[in-house]
């Protein structure tokens, strides 16, 4: 009797046994169809031995119905789905499909096919179809993807596609990347970067576990040293993994790939059309795509014969997924590394604590670039105390920088001023009766977008149109801004220099990667004066002619207590300061604070990081905090606010007594509403030896919870909201 285990895709169920029928063989990591009651379910075979389950006889085993046309996911990506279902307290099943993250690539044949306009146009033209042919220019995509570009249904899009409107495109889906040519222009590289990069080379020759933090100064040349080994790895066979924080820094970094590798890497986000997912996911897993670099989703791809791993920017919070699996990018990372046996490069300036630590501890092997690329300086930075040097009423650029700004403008050089928040203003009040805009869906006030004329949660993404009258007292013209965004800052820049240039950065308006590459293009040609934008333009950019950074509010991260607050104000503001001064002409950097006197202003003023890192090390110690302690969250939710009072406090009642574990809560979530969902949150702090896994899983296994309850374990959480 040949029966096999498998993990099917419903996190409700366990593993389930099935019958191979004659015909059908099947080898662990084959990805299967099985029936489940009426249904089919999509199921991955498993060594039976790593999933307990429940026997059933076998003549009540169903059959498999068909083993999906796709390689068997290889066995080091199955210790890793384990290892991280384990780690995050996740369910396999849940792990695993992201994993199989394109079900286009999944299914057999290897055409999709796509519609685009014909160009043709008919008399009869209703106004939805209008709306399509307007917006539908210059696109082509599969039905269900053009129904959500141009927001009208498939019924109407089919429709048109019966008048002749749009015209089927069959696309090959499997039609091969061009190669990369690790030789094609390979730099010279400085005594130094030529050090770093021999460690890198060696190791990914020796095709073993080698976890590095290269740790180099902004504009040191991080990248290319990485692409050497990146070099080495093509040369070697083997396929390149590299995890970016952000879609929007994928353009530049596609460009300077192309420079030095003559093609562009395959790009996996959540943003790709379906067949350009499924090619790249069928291209990873029989072997031909070569470099992948993507988001965080990239690092559960069915890689074939990985040679090496690296994360950019790895100090990033984006690598932290907070909803679904809540796992860190950047630590699945490496334990990916671990189960491939290949070397994985940590790049960062600002590496975080943690990984800091893990070099200290001798886990992993830090690199170090302290200078500058091609004899650039550090720039020189200076305190704004605005206590003393107060900006006008209502502006929020203080003297000393208004004048810098001048000055720049002045000599034909740019400018980048750094606020971290979108929109126009973060709370909008009525004078008359103080009423204030509130989301209705989250404890969050609506932020003015005044560009888009809207309220905005940035939680839940809720808007309405700005109103002329209060909508409490119906006072019209009677609404105030409080607070600076970014667009305010940019209407006061325009004030203050009528003649400047001034591009807006947020996400609000590098919307796709076309914008964000005409943005770079821009800026590059010095079409740009002044750069105004949130944490979007503080990482990865280079400008040479871009000789002065100014930061609106280094206090605003520090609020809210969260225990990385210092240490992310230091990296945004240090990498923030690190795009002045990469070309020829030194930088300067102004920070506008209240808190002159605070360490982590103190340290940025001085530059003395490791001074910085060492006391942060010190106070985390002292709290138990990671990386020292452990910390995990339960986050329980529910649409019913006393549904979810009552099963955090179901939670609370059951806690375990254990001499090591602290349990705090359950007690409201700061963001006590998110997307209509009441939140409680019990918060657990241990030692680093605790087995806080088993400790968490013993404790909530046995609860049961009513239907519309949201149970979340976060391990090592970064969002303490
Ligand atoms: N050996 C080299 N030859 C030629 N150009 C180089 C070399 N090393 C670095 N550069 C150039 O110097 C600039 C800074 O390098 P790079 O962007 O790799 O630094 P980085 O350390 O990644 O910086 P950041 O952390 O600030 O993003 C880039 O324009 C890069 O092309
Ligand atoms: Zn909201």
């Amino acid at each position: 009797m040949n029966r096999v285990r498998c993990l099917v895709f419903n996190s409700a169920l366990g593993p389930l046994d099935y019958r191979v029928p004659a015909g059908i063989t099947v080898e662990p990591g084959s990805v299967v169809l099985a029936p489940l009651g009426p249904r089919q379910i999509i199921g991955v075979v498993w060594e039976a031995e790593r999933l307990p389950g429940t026997e059933v006889p076998d003549a009540k085993l169903r059959p498999l119905l068909q083993v999906l046309p796709v390689p068997p996911l290889p066995a080091p990506l199955r210790r890793l789905i384990e290892w991280t279902a384990d780690y995050y307290v996740a369910p396999l099943a849940a792990v695993t499909r992201m994993a199989l993250s394109s079900t286009a690539a999944l299914q057999g044949g290897s055409t999709v096919t796509e519609y685009r306009l014909t160009g043709k146009e008919t008399a009869r033209l209703t106004p939805q179809r209008l709306i399509a042919l307007d917006l539908l220019h210059d696109q082509q995509a599969t039905i269900r993807e053009l129904s959500e570009i141009a927001g009208v249904s498939d019924a109407v899009l089919r429709g048109m596609v019966n008048a002749g409107l749009l015209e089927p495109v069959v696309v090959d889906s499997d039609r091969p990347y061009p190669p990369a040519d690790p030789n094609f222009a390979a730099p010279d590289l400085s005594d130094l970067q030529a050090d770093v990069a021999a460690k890198f080379v060696s190791a990914v020759k020796a095709h073993a576990f080698r976890p590095f933090l290269l740790d180099g100064v902004t504009g040191s040349g991080k990248t290319e040293t990485y692409f050497e080994a990146i070099a080495a790895a093509l040369e070697a066979g083997g396929q390149v993994l590299v995890l970016l924080p952000e879609i929007a820094l994928t353009e530049t970094f596609l460009k300077r790939f192309e420079a030095r590798f003559g093609v562009a890497p395959v790009t996996w986000h959540s943003s790709l059309k379906s067949s350009e997912r499924r090619r790249a996911w069928r291209a990873v897993a029989n072997g031909t795509a070569q470099v992948v670099v993507g988001a965080r989703s990239a690092l559960f791809l069915p890689f074939a014969k990985l040679g090496l791993i690296v994360v950019d920017e790895a100090h990033e919070i984006s690598f932290k997924q907070d909803d679904g699996v809540r796992y860190n990018a950047r630590d699945v990372a490496v334990m990916r590394a671990h189960f491939e046996k290949v070397p994985v490069i940590l790049a960062s300036a600002t590496p975080a604590l943690e990984s800091l630590q893990m070099a200290e501890a001798g886990r992993y092997e830090r690199v170090v670039l302290p200078a500058r690329f091609g004899g650039a300086t550090m720039p020189d930075i200076q305190i704004v105390d605005l206590r003393v040097e107060q900006p006008e009423r209502n502006h929020w650029i203080a003297p000393p920088l208004v004048k810098a700004l001048k000055d720049r403008l002045d000599k034909g050089e740019q400018s980048l001023l750094f606020l971290n928040r979108r929109g126009y203003a973060p709370l909008t009040l009525c004078r008359t009766c103080g009423y204030r805009f509130q989301c209705p869906n989250c404890s969050a006030w609506l932020v003015e977008h005044r560009l888009s004329r809207r309220l905005a949660c940035h939680h839940c993404g809720h808007e309405v149109p700005t109103p002329d009258a209060c909508p409490e007292c119906s006072e019209p013209d009677c609404l105030v801004a409080c607070g600076p965004g970014v667009e305010r800052i940019a209407d006061e820049v325009a004030e203050i220099l009528p003649e400047a240039r001034v591009a807006l950065v947020t996400s609000d308006t590098l919307t796709s990667p076309a914008k964000a590459a005409e943005f770079v293009e821009m800026a590059s040609n010095k079409a740009i004066d002044v750069i105004v934008g949130t944490q979007l333009v503080t990482k990865g950019y280079h400008f040479p002619e871009l000789t002065l950074v100014g930061v609106i509010d280094a206090d605003m991260g520090l609020e809210g207590g969260d225990l990385r607050a210092a240490e992310r104000t230091y990296q945004q503001v240090a990498q923030v300061a690190g795009r002045a001064g990469r070309g020829e002409k030194p930088g300067e950097v102004l920070i506008q604070t209240r808190h002159p006197e605070a360490p982590v202003i103190e340290a940025l003023a001085s530059g003395d990081r490791d001074a910085f890192y060492a006391a942060e090390a010190e106070a985390r110690r002292d709290a138990g905090a990671p990386p020292f302690g452990r910390w995990a969250a339960i986050i329980v939710s529910s649409e019913d606010e006393a549904e979810a009072r009552d099963a955090a406090r179901g939670i609370g009642g059951s806690a375990p007594r254990l001499d090591d574990v602290l349990i705090l809560g359950p007690a409201p979530a700061p963001l006590s509403l998110l997307r209509g969902r009441y939140r409680y949150r019990l918060l657990i702090n241990a030692r680093r030896s605790t087995e806080l896994q088993r400790v968490i899983r013993e404790w909530l296994d046995p609860l049961r919870f009513p239907p519309g309850v949201r149970v979340a374990v976060d391990i090592d959480p970064y969002s303490f909201v």
